[in-house]
């Protein structure tokens, strides 16, 4: 698992990394990874790094000292460097004197523009840790003069560095390379960021307990339930799925199936959508009502379960089945508007629940802010339950306080069903005895990746994505 840091621990982290290293080593380090990433992406797009123009924008801080070393580095592999400084008074004195040594330019803002346009490569050195709120005026003005790709040092200026969120003129960037750690808006705002490359600074060993974390192939695959020589169909776990009505039978159908393809463990479906289901999934054992459905070891409740008695019935009544529970879609709003279900749930019963956006809003009375972290944290406290808040980074709380966030490649997901398929991925986990927390972010982990599969570039539905979960595992596998 990979870990990220809120700025304000990373910047005590290098303090106590600068006390023990010599001066300037550090920016040093960062310099040299950032001029390494631009003369592999000059490459990329011009095909050579000698002759190339790169323009720096250069704040008053350490960013723009790291641009401004990275500059120097690039003007000995023959690349001629010109640093716009935005603040010329305050730019990093050191990093500027060694850009002049090595036969770099600096210009004021007024030249600004023509630099940017004739630039192939735009190194945004604008503002990095100490940022606050978008760009001010001065570098506000250049953002329509960048048309070759940026390579944002630490992170794209005017983005809010723990809580991802834009609020006015920002850099967006192709590439950001980062030093010693990830911090939150790389995983809140990847849009902003491009692929975003870390460079080992040493300063791992200053942080520990991330604030955030996210999972990887490897980790997927190590997690994901692998048959034994001695398992059988029950011992891998059985999953549970109430979901699906008349009027949505569809919903029964995803949630099922997703379940199916996820382990091999066995699927029990109980509802009105039962011979659809049959139909759909022989493998799977459908009865009528959760009351008649025999032992499961979770439980699936809520995509298309209706918000009215009958559907308050089902949910309280796994819930007092004593064994994790993934309550997804109508049952969300069922615990919002009657939340006296839970007390059907023993305490120690685990609760997944995976909200969108509006069903948090329902749930816990407020929207998530611009602090998503927070108010996921606050919710999986507050419902004692781990707490998946969906979004192009959804975000995985659990009541102890750790925060998972999984991102997408897309906006494939956004599609409707898609839900009904992840609450499935994630009852089958839940049934096969992983810790809900993993096996929520594992279920989303393999849910967007299997709508990269399905989509590849174009719309994908529900059902294709559900098709192409088997790939997605069997991937995890390979690169596990
Ligand atoms: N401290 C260290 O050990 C290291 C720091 N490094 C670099 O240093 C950076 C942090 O440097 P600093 O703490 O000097 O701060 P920054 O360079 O992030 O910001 C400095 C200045 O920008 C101004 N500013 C804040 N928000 C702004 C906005 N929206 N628009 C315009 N100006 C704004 C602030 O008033 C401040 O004076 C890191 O992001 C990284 O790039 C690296 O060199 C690696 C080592
Ligand atoms: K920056």
């Amino acid at each position: 698992m990979q870990g990220i840091w809120t700025t304000d621990r990373i910047r005590k982290a290098e303090g106590r990394l600068l006390a023990v290293t010599p001066e300037g080593a550090l920016m040093q380090r960062a310099a040299f990874g950032v001029a390494v990433n631009a003369a592999e992406m000059l490459d990329a797009h011009k095909g050579h790094v000698a002759a190339s123009r790169v323009a720096l924008l250069v704040g008053a801080g350490n960013n723009g000292g790291d641009a401004l070393w990275a500059g120097k580095f690039l003007r000995n592999r023959g690349v001629a460097v010109t640093a716009v400084l935005l603040n010329p008074e305050k730019a990093h004195p050191q990093g500027l004197a060694a850009l002049r040594r090595a036969g770099g330019r600096a210009v004021g803002l007024e030249d600004a523009p023509d630099v940017l346009e004739e630039a192939d490569l735009v190194i945004d050195g604008i503002v990095g840790l100490s940022a606050r709120g978008p760009l001010r005026e001065g570098a506000a003005s250049l953002l329509e003069h960048i048309s070759a790709p940026v390579l944002a040092v630490d992170l794209p200026s005017g983005v809010d560095p723990d809580h991802g969120t834009v609020d006015g003129p920002a850099i967006t960037a192709t590439r950001t390379v980062t030093f010693g750690a990830r911090k939150p808006l790389h995983v809140l705002n990847p849009q902003r960021c491009g692929e975003v490359r870390l460079i080992d600074i040493g300063l791992l060993p200053e942080l520990s307990d991330p604030d955030l974390w996210q999972l990887d192939a490897v980790d997927v695959g190590t997690a994901w339930p692998m048959p034994g020589p001695h398992d059988n169909k029950y011992t891998q776990g059985v999953t549970g799925i109430a979901a699906g009505s008349a009027t949505y039978p569809g919903a029964a159908v995803l949630a099922t199936g997703s379940a199916v393809l996820a382990t091999s463990g066995m699927v029990r479906y109980a509802g009105p959508a039962a011979d659809l289901v049959r139909t759909k999934w022989p493998e799977v054992i459908a009865t009528g009502s959760v009351t008649d459905a025999g032992r499961v070891q979770a439980w699936v409740v809520g995509p298309g379960i209706g918000t009215g008695q009958e559907g308050r019935d089902v949910l309280r009544h796994v819930l007092s089945e004593g064994v994790p529970v993934c309550a997804d879609a109508d049952a969300t709003t069922l615990i919002a508007r009657y939340p006296d279900v839970l007390d059907a749930r023993d305490p120690g019963t685990p609760l997944v629940l995976t909200p969108h956006a509006g069903e948090f809003e329902r749930l816990t009375g407020a929207a998530p802010d611009d602090d998503r972290v927070g108010a996921v944290k606050a919710a999986a406290r507050r419902f004692d339950a781990v707490v998946l808040l969906k979004g192009n980074t959804t975000l995985i709380a659990a009541p102890d306080g750790r925060v998972l966030a999984n991102v997408a490649r897309g906006s494939w997901l956004a599609t409707a069903g898609s839900g009904d398929v992840l609450s499935g991925l994630v009852g089958s986990l839940l049934a096969s005895g992983l810790d809900p927390w993993l096996a929520a972010g594992a279920a989303a982990y393999v849910h967007s990746r299997a709508a990269d599969l399905a989509a590849r570039g174009v719309p994908a539905s529900a059902t294709g994505v559900e098709t192409s979960i088997p790939a997605a595992i069997r991937q995890l596998r390979r690169l596990g």
